[in-house]
């Protein structure tokens, strides 16, 4: 069963709506003025302090200091550091000799050889996008189509309509989604809800490819 990751959370009500649907992973877009879901690192302590301790909580950053995204990590109020900017090895490397706690890099594919830089990354954890976070907007998935070489989380416009075909197409070791469990701009927890209940029923047995199990 693929994990999920419910991102871009703002407010105590998404939390409300988080503890419920009760997804892997929760994500906070910090210090990133030009997101609308912006949240500052004060924020975010306070918001995870009520988040169930079962749900992970990720800490979303676009060129942020390497120290400061290690102090997050290292104080506990963040588990996991996803890199959605220019981060290069050389600050993926620093990070990680500054913390023990995984590492998620994202990586835009807009062509095959783009998976090169994604495989060969030290990141613990690719998250493959269009390159343009929090759009609501997918790409070409047949570039991953037989691609094995590591796990990794999907992103970019996925809602509970192509979740299914994504999962059974293209089989992601997660799945990571924000613009589709909102509306007009704010999370929805009917739509958060149905997004994780989307891929929770990928545990049932159903999910058979040619009598082979393709999620245990
Ligand atoms: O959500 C944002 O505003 C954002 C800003 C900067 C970097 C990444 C951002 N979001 C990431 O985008 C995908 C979800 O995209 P979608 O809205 O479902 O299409 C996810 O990786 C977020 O972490």
């Amino acid at each position: 069963m693929p994990k999920i990751k419910i991102c871009g959370l703002s407010c105590p009500e998404d939390i409300t709506y988080i503890n419920e649907a009760k997804p892997d992973y929760c994500g906070f877009i910090i210090d990133v003025p030009k997101s609308r879901r912006n949240v500052s690192v004060s924020k975010v302590r306070e918001l995870v302090q009520n988040l169930e301790s079962q749900i992970c909580p990720v800490g979303v950053f676009v060129n942020k200091d390497c120290g400061e995204v290690a102090q997050l990590l290292n104080e506990g109020t963040i588990q996991i550091a996803q890199l959605h900017g220019q981060e290069d090895e050389a600050y993926i490397k620093k990070l990680k000799s500054l913390t023990d706690h995984p590492v998620m890099k994202a990586f835009s594919i807009q062509e095959k050889k783009d998976l090169d830089a994604a495989a060969a990354s030290s990141a613990d954890l690719i998250l493959l996008d269009h390159g343009k976070g929090g759009t609501g907007e997918t790409f070409d998935w047949s570039l991953l189509e037989g691609w094995t070489k590591r796990p990794y989380f999907l992103a970019g416009g996925l809602n509970p309509e192509n979740i299914p075909e994504a999962i059974q197409r293209i089989h992601p070791w997660g799945i990571d989604l924000s613009s589709a469990v909102e509306i007009d701009g704010k999370k929805d927890r009917e739509k958060i809800l149905q997004a994780v209940k989307t891929v929770r029923n990928f545990e049932s047995s159903k999910y058979f490819s040619k009598n082979k199990i393709i999620y245990k």
